[in-house]
């Protein structure tokens, strides 16, 4: 068709549409244009009422129910989201098409994560689908699809396991900090300003302390039955904490242990200082700014304060002070006392702590005031002592990698005969110039064991011959 052909089409067209215009608007009166309009738009709004009757019907019939988690609710940041992403982020990864890895501020090392908008999950037999939908602001929501006949298991248990693994993948990819409190003069208005915090990266491991193995199983089962007792306390009504008491001579494996603990519950730890705290509403302060799952630690309970005076009840209250020290009492309040502390076991913190465990270490059992450490408040009571054949093998396996030497039975009956702390053999295993030579340090040890043996005889002898010599000497005045 020629160009001029197609201008003469178009132009004629354009002619019949305004023909048309001009026509409707001559013919149809304004009421009756209104009218159409109207029309039309309640055509449109019965549609919309189809569409939402339709889809009533639809959801009454279907057998699937779908529950909603948005990220915000009420502009405010909804935790269970968040739970639900570990969770769901973590699982089975090994099976997924799509994975995301980061490395967030706060976490150990690479997250990885299952990337994918659809997760389908099994929990007891009930077939679940989560997805997660993108409103066009941006704002995200998981949507949890089941069929009906699971509605009971998942609304009953199935979010609540949800939650909770989530948390807990979320505690474990955190990296665990040491906190060590600020002397308070150095305290603002700010609580941050009461602890201080590094990362926490110590290697000690259950695996690696060296101490008897039965010993060993029921400190770990007793932390386990800890870490999953939430239920077990709240039946009992009692708070969810636990008191460790680590005693034993010096280089036995007291901190060690701390650091083991922490490392396979995954807590921080707040390393408490009391000399650096003037009086007990100051430590209430401490102890109350410390967070859930973690271990408060005490070291060396007998030096730190003084717990050695006899306790007299005074007002309902201990009192750590001996009689007749009530006025310089009164004047010093600038100490951390035993009743403070023991109220704040008992009292305070169980009210408003949670998954908490205490630890206090000591070289001298014996000075300690049996209120502190009855019972309850030290649940357990562990004495790390001096190294044995069992925790030996441990220490040569950590050291040398052997399992077994033609020198291990002389040390298993050296060790029988003396004194030898885990740390000083533990010295003596220690590769020297970076070079293990497994023969040197055992023939090393052997040597120094001997030593210590006679030493420790000599020493006995000593204070036999002491003992004997008073004994005389008694004996003489009083006849
Ligand atoms: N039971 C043990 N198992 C493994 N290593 C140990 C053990 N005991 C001591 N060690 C080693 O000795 C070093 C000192 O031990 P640790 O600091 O735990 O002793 P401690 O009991 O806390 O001593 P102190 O009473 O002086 O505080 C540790 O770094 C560790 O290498
Ligand atoms: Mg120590």
């Amino acid at each position: 068709m020629m160009m001029g052909d197609t201008m003469g089409t178009f132009g004629s067209s354009m002619a019949s549409l305004f023909f048309f215009w001009a026509t409707f608007q001559q013919i149809f009166p304004e009421h009756l244009k209104i009218a159409i309009k109207e029309f039309l738009l309640s055509t449109i709004q019965q549609l919309s009422f189809v569409q939402r009757f339709s889809d009533r019907v639809i959801n009454f019939f279907s057998p699937y129910v779908v529950i909603s988690f948005p990220e915000y609710e009420e502009y405010r940041f909804n935790h269970a989201f968040a739970a639900i992403d570990t969770y769901l982020g973590a699982k089975a990864i090994d099976k997924a098409h799509k994975i995301r890895a980061s490395q967030v501020k706060e976490s150990k090392g690479l997250v990885l994560k299952r990337d994918e908008a659809k997760v389908r999950d099994v929990y007891e037999g009930v077939n679940v689908w989560w997805e997660i939908v993108t409103a066009t602001g941006g704002d995200r929501t998981h949507k949890l699809t089941f069929h009906r006949r699971g509605l009971e298991i998942v609304t009953g248990s199935y979010i609540k396991y949800v939650m909770e693994e989530g948390k807990s993948i979320e505690a474990k990819n955190k990296k665990m900090k040491l906190f060590t409190n600020n002397p308070s003069l150095n305290w603002d208005t700010s609580k941050k300003s009461l602890w201080r915090h590094i990362d926490f990266e110590h290697p000690a491991s259950f695996k690696t302390l060296a101490m008897d193995p039965v010993k060993k199983g029921d400190i770990l089962n007793d932390l386990e039955a800890f870490r999953n007792g939430k239920e077990y306390y709240k039946k009992i009504g009692k708070a969810w904490k636990r008191g460790y008491l680590l005693h034993g001579p010096p280089g036995t494996g007291k901190s060690t242990m701390i650091a083991a603990m922490a490392n396979h519950l995954n807590y921080n730890i707040y390393d408490l200082e009391l000399t650096a705290i003037q009086n007990n509403s100051e430590l209430r302060k401490l102890l109350t700014a410390t967070s859930s799952r973690s271990i408060i630690v005490i070291e060396d309970i007998d030096c730190s304060v003084d717990l050695t005076g006899k306790r007299r009840k005074r007002d309902g209250d201990l009192s750590v002070k001996k009689d007749g020290e009530q006025g310089k009492e009164d004047q010093n309040q600038s100490k951390v006392t035993l009743s403070g502390l023991l109220n704040f076991i008992d009292g305070i913190w169980s009210a408003c702590g949670q998954e908490r465990i205490i630890i206090f270490t000591t070289n001298h059992i014996e000075k300690l005031d049996p209120a502190l450490i009855r019972r309850g408040r030290m649940d357990m009571h562990i004495e790390l002592s001096y190294c044995g054949f069992e925790a030996f093998k441990v220490l040569a396996k950590n050291y040398l990698d052997v399992d077994s030497h033609p020198l291990f039975g002389e040390i298993e009956s050296l060790l029988k005969e003396t004194k030898i702390a885990p740390a000083d053999v533990a010295e003596k295993l220690m590769a020297k110039n970076h070079k293990v030579d497994v023969d040197g340090s055992l023939k090393d040890l052997v040597e120094s064991l001997e030593k210590r043996k006679k030493q420790q005889r000599d020493h006995g002898d000593d204070h036999k011959k002491k003992l004997s010599g008073k004994k005389l000497r008694i004996f003489r005045e009083l006849f």
